[in-house]
This record gives structure tokens, C-alpha cells and sequence, in this order.
């Protein structure tokens, strides 16, 4: 868990590259200055399509967001930071981003081809477009604005202190809360809203620098690239029902097991009975309880949903006697678990329910899961598929030994053989 959220903070200890680097981008020929100029809107392109590619309209609106306050950090950074019509530009970016970036991380995902997704590009555009066209056209009516701009609410939240560092209490203040309430149900799209508004930031607070503008304009979008790549990581990789790796990570994890190890197939005991008696959404709930104490198993074994009610675990470098202690510690986790089944007439409201359910009182029963597994140590030239054949048929035993057992296979065939329930068991 830890090791995940470090990996995940990662791109993080990169927000700090292009400031120190800022000295040596004076130093870039004038072609690789407008190669640093350009890139960042190659990126954005790219990253633009990519997310259309894999449906995730909110990094493509972060992706606009981030290109078009970078544009126009950029024309001020030109324009100079004494000039007055700059001034107004970047109060109004500095008041603006961090709004536009909580709505981002709050509005729902929609299609982008969609009405809604439409809609939600064309508002970013035109509210980055018209203060641009204005600054180019007439910068003396941002000039005029100087006296109307809410600049006593920055003082309010900042008194006295520097556009930059207002702006940064202002960020603080409106995202901080956003991204943390965000943080569970929203990982990746919230770490990278959080790094964009501290790159948007370092960018603000150094202005006459529209080579470290465009040094983190760039930094943005690959940020912003690795978001997709760990967004389409999940969609290839992870089960969306449990949250743990499915088949394809588990074909993935198979290719050069190693020279010995062990697989699990584990099944959850009569669950068709269990479906048909509480409905499909607490059947959901029992595999999702089950796969979270599997996935506490020990003795190094990485837990996947084989699909259905059925699991994988796999030990490299285990024999098969240590993964059965491992395996039986899981099970008997399993069938210790209080699993709470809410009734039907249960309040709608989660908070009540929790209330409810804290009180002991009689809108939910607590109902027994037990698990079966079978388990197989790989012998000599056998393939991982002809391991996974030969546990699944141990798992046939266990459950012909009364279910909730763990059966091993100790690389004697099955005295009758499990009729395989997947493709790749039988393949
Ligand atoms: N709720 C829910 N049910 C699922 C899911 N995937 C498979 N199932 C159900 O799992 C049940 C599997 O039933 P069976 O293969 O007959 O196995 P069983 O009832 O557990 O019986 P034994 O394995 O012999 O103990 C079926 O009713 C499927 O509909 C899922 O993602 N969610």
C-alpha cells in the first residue's frame, strides 16, 4: 500500500526539474527554444487524443485547461511583468484556475463525443479565448478592468502579499479540500490535478519566463501522458469489480514463472445460492469482500480474479506445502468474516445505514462465506495452463470433500477430473 502511493507520488519529485533548470534554458539555441515552445502543444495533441481513445474526457479538459493557461502565461511572460494589462491577465488566471480545475475534478466523467462533452470544451475555450483575443486586441479594457477585479478578495485571503503567493494561498484553499476528499475514489486524476496546479503555480510565480513557462507546460503533459498510460494500465489490467488484477495480468504474470512455484484456484462455496437468494449486488459485495482477505494472503502470493466467482493465487518460488499454509491462514480469514448482508428495507441514506448497522439493530444479518481452494506445485517441462488444470482439479476435490477445505494436489492426478469452467483451464 505504501509502496503504491510512493510510486504513485513519484512524478511529483519531477515539478521541482524545470526551476532548477531555469538558467541553463537561457543557454538553448534559438531552435531549441522553439522546440521547448512547441513541444508542450505536440504533447497536448497527442495527450488530447489518447484520452479520446480511452474515454477519459477529464484529463483531456485538465490537458486544455493546463495548454490555454499556459498560453496566456506565456503571452504575459512576452508582454513583460510590469506591463499593466499582464497584471489583470494573471489576477484573473490566478482567481480562475483553481475553480476551473475543482469543477474538473468534481464533474462526472461523460462521453467527450458526447453533447456534454462537447459543451464542457467549447465553456474552457471561449473562458481562456476571450481575455486572450482581448490582451491582443485591446489590452487597455484589461487595463480598465484593474479597479473592478476582485483583487481585495486575493488581499483577503493573502493581505499584502505578492500575486504568486496569493494565488498560491488561494489554490491552497479551494483544491486542498477538493483533492483530498478526492484522493480515495479518484487516485490518479486527482495527483495529477494537484501537480498540474503546482506547475501552473511555480509557472505564476516566476513571470518574464516564457522558456520556464513552456519547460512546464511540457512538464504538465507528460504528467499528464503517464496519467492515461496508468489509466490504460487499469482498463487492460485490473478487475473493476474487486479492484485486483484479472485474467489478463494473471497470463501476463505466468509468462517465465520461474524454475518452481505454486497456483491456487479458489471458489467461493454455493454462491449461485447465494445470488439467487440475496440478489446480484450483494453477490458483488461477497466477492469484493473476498477478493480484499485474499488479497492479504502471505508466503509472497499475488492474488487474481480468474474470472466469476473464482480466484488465482500464485507463489513463485513456493513449494506447494507452503503455499497451503498460506492458503489455509486465507480461508479460514474467509470464513471468520462477519460478512453484513443490509436488508432490503434498509434506509436509502448510507450515513443512516451506517448508523444502523454501527447499532447492531435488525436491518442487516451477518451470513458465513467460506471459500474452496486446490492447489498445485509445477512439476518438470509443465506450462503454467497444465499447473492451473491440474489445481482446479484439486479445487474439484475440495469441494467434493465438503467444501470450505483447501485440497493439494501433491502431483498425483485427481481421482476424478473437475470439469473446467474456463477457457483457459481447458486450453
Ligand atoms: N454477483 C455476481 N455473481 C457472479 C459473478 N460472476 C459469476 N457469478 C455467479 O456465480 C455463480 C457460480 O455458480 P456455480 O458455478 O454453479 O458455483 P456455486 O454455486 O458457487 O457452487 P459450488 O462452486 O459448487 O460451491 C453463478 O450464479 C454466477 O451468476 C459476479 O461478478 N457477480
Amino acid at each position: 500500500m505504501i509502496l503504491k502511493l510512493a510510486l504513485r507520488l513519484l512524478p511529483l519529485l519531477l515539478l521541482p526539474v524545470p526551476f532548477l533548470l531555469r538558467d541553463q534554458l537561457h543557454l538553448l539555441t534559438p531552435g531549441h527554444q522553439l522546440l521547448l515552445n512547441t513541444l508542450p502543444w505536440l504533447l497536448a495533441l497527442m495527450v488530447m487524443l489518447l484520452a479520446i481513445g480511452f474515454k477519459h474526457g477529464r484529463i483531456l479538459l485538465l490537458s486544455l485547461h493546463f495548454a490555454c493557461a499556459a498560453t496566456l502565461l506565456h503571452a504575459t511572460a512576452d508582454a513583460g511583468p510590469d506591463n499593466p494589462a499582464s497584471y489583470v491577465l494573471l489576477v484573473l488566471l490566478s482567481l480562475f484556475w483553481p475553480l476551473g480545475q475543482v469543477v474538473l475534478l468534481l464533474l462526472p466523467e461523460r462521453g467527450l463525443l458526447s453533447r456534454s462533452g462537447m459543451l464542457r470544451c467549447g465553456c474552457l475555450i471561449v473562458i481562456y479565448l476571450v481575455p486572450g483575443l482581448i490582451w491582443l486586441g485591446s489590452p487597455q479594457l484589461l487595463t480598465q478592468l484593474l479597479p473592478h477585479l476582485p483583487l481585495a478578495l486575493l488581499n483577503f485571503i493573502a493581505p499584502g502579499l505578492a500575486l504568486p503567493t496569493a494565488a498560491f494561498w488561494w489554490n491552497l484553499l479551494l483544491l486542498l479540500p477538493i483533492c483530498l476528499l478526492r484522493l480515495r475514489r479518484q487516485p490518479v486524476d486527482t495527483l495529477a490535478t494537484a501537480a498540474l496546479s503546482f506547475a501552473f503555480l511555480i509557472s505564476l510565480s516566476q513571470p518574464g519566463q516564457p522558456l520556464l513557462n513552456s519547460g512546464y507546460h511540457l512538464l504538465a503533459q507528460l504528467l499528464l501522458i503517464g496519467a492515461l498510460i496508468h489509466h490504460g494500465y487499469g482498463m487492460a489490467f485490473i478487475d473493476t469489480l474487486t479492484g485486483i488484477p484479472g485474467r489478463r495480468a494473471l497470463e501476463h504474470y505466468l509468462i517465465g514463472p520461474g524454475r518452481h512455484y505454486s497456483i491456487a484456484m479458489l471458489d467461493i462455496d454455493h454462491f449461485k445460492k447465494f445470488n439467487d437468494r440475496y440478489g446480484h449486488d450483494i453477490g458483488d459485495q461477497v466477492l469484493r469482500m473476498v477478493a480484499s482477505q485474499l488479497n492479504l494472503v502471505r508466503g509472497g502470493g499475488r492474488l487474481f480474479r480468474y474470472g466469476g466467482e473464482e480466484f488465482t493465487i500464485v507463489f513463485k518460488r513456493r513449494s506447494e506445502q507452503e503455499a497451503f499454509d498460506a492458503l489455509e491462514q486465507v480461508r479460514q480469514r474467509v470464513a471468520d468474516y462477519p460478512m453484513k448482508i443490509r436488508d432490503q428495507n434498509r434506509p436509502e441514506d448510507d450515513q443512516s445505514g451506517r448508523n444502523q448497522r454501527g447499532s447492531n439493530s435488525s436491518d442487516t444479518s451477518i451470513v458465513k462465506v467460506t471459500i474452496s481452494i486446490g492447489v498445485c506445485q509445477n512439476k518438470a517441462g509443465e506450462t503454467p495452463r497444465e499447473v492451473i488444470k491440474r489445481a482446479d482439479q484439486a479445487l474439484y476435490l475440495a469441494k467434493e470433500r465438503g467444501r470450505n477445505c483447501t485440497q493439494a494436489g501433491n502431483n498425483k492426478p485427481a481421482a476424478k477430473r473437475r470439469k473446467s469452467r474456463t477457457d483457459f483451464a481447458r486450453a
